[in-house]
């Protein structure tokens, strides 16, 4: 059975706009048309029946939170891939620690030396999860490309199975914080859960082709929809999440929209997430296949390189629009 509910509903006088859900154990032409629907409205939407085994899922999130349970000093030998509070290097701050790595078995088993005891159990751990999410996101981007009527179906895809594809992981944990200042407030208009939490991480979009997200069962990501509405994501720690990236947005000539998102501490309870983002090899040229190209609708970005991309995104702040600056003059 496919599902997927895009619909507003009402609930304790809120209108709430749930996140579409896309069930991949479904008829794959329904599932295609879902996902496409699904990015070109929200550019983002939860993938159940993904085919992942609990077992994978669960010794990551153990082992995510064997290492953040670990003393400061033990963590920051891990740096620069174990960072706290400061986002990037321009600056960006946030109520998050986490271990960013490449997502290459070489890179996994460097870090892995660095931060345990255990490095080879470790390293088989982080491997195994990161070979099954590339897997998960090859599968969506190949059934997305029938669902757009790209001839080439692998036209996404071959960007991240690339042996030199550029494709990191991220375990982001957000401890509890309490914003005493919305506390005092007492605003009772307010959405109770935006009022007692702190920005986690800042609102942006992801810059690569597609994300897969999961969390544990504790609450704080928000996507904005077009409109500038911010919506939670209920946690669902037997899904994953999809969201659109930048990439994606070019080489679908602005059909499908990357989606901005933020990520909120909760007040009482740690949220752990581990995202896997999936981007091309550095030389890669970003260009829309030619179907996405027609005199209704002109292409919209010049061709550029994944690198360029990248450095111009490191050169900007977080919540930055970059994308613009690849428009083609023409438009
Ligand atoms: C402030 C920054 C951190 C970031 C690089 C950037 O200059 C702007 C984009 C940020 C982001 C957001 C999505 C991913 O978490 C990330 C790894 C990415 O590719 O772009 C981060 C970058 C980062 O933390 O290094
Ligand atoms: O923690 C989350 O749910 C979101 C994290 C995120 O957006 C990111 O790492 O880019
Ligand atoms: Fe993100």
């Amino acid at each position: 059975m496919v599902l997927a509910s895009p619909n507003p509903i009402r609930s304790e006088g809120i209108l709430r706009r749930e996140i579409p859900v896309v069930d991949l154990s479904g008829e794959r032409s329904e599932v295609a048309k879902l996902i496409v629907k699904a990015c070109e409205e929200y550019g983002f939407f939860k993938v159940i029946n993904h085919g992942i085994s609990n077992q994978v899922i669960a010794k990551t999130e153990e082992a995510g939170f064997g290492f953040f349970g670990k003393p400061v000093l033990e963590k920051k030998v891990a740096a620069p891939a174990y960072g706290c509070k400061n986002i990037g290097v321009n600056g960006d701050m946030g109520e998050v620690e986490y271990l960013l790595l490449s997502a290459t078995t070489h890179s996994i088993s460097h870090i892995s030396k660095t931060i345990s005891t255990d490095p080879l159990n470790l390293s088989k751990t982080l491997s195994a999860y990161t070979e099954a999410v590339k897997e998960l996101a090859c599968e969506i981007l190949e059934v997305m490309a029938e669902g757009l009527g790209v001839p080439d179906t692998w036209v996404f895809s071959r960007l991240i199975r690339d042996d030199e594809s550029d494709s990191v992981l991220r375990l982001n944990h957000y401890p509890p914080i309490i914003n005493r200042e919305s506390c005092k407030e007492k605003d009772k208009d307010k959405d109770k859960s935006s009022q007692f939490s702190k920005v986690g991480f800042g609102e942006h979009s992801d810059p690569q082709i597609l994300t897969i997200l999961r969390s544990n069962d504790v609450g704080g990501l928000q996507i904005s929809l077009p409109d500038g509405v911010w919506i939670p994501v209920t946690p669902d720690p037997s899904a994953f999440y999809v969201n659109v990236g930048d990439v994606l947005q070019v080489m679908t000539n602005g059909r499908f929209v990357s989606v901005r998102h933020r990520a909120m501490t909760n007040s009482y309870k740690c949220r752990m997430s581990v995202a896997y983002f999936g981007a091309p090899p550095l030389h890669a040229t970003i260009v829309a296949p030619s179907v996405m190209v027609t005199p209704q609708r002109p292409s919209l970005f010049r061709p550029f390189t994944w690198a360029e991309y990248k450095k111009a995104t490191y050169s900007l702040r977080l919540g930055d629009t970059r994308i613009q600056l690849f428009r083609n003059c023409k438009h």
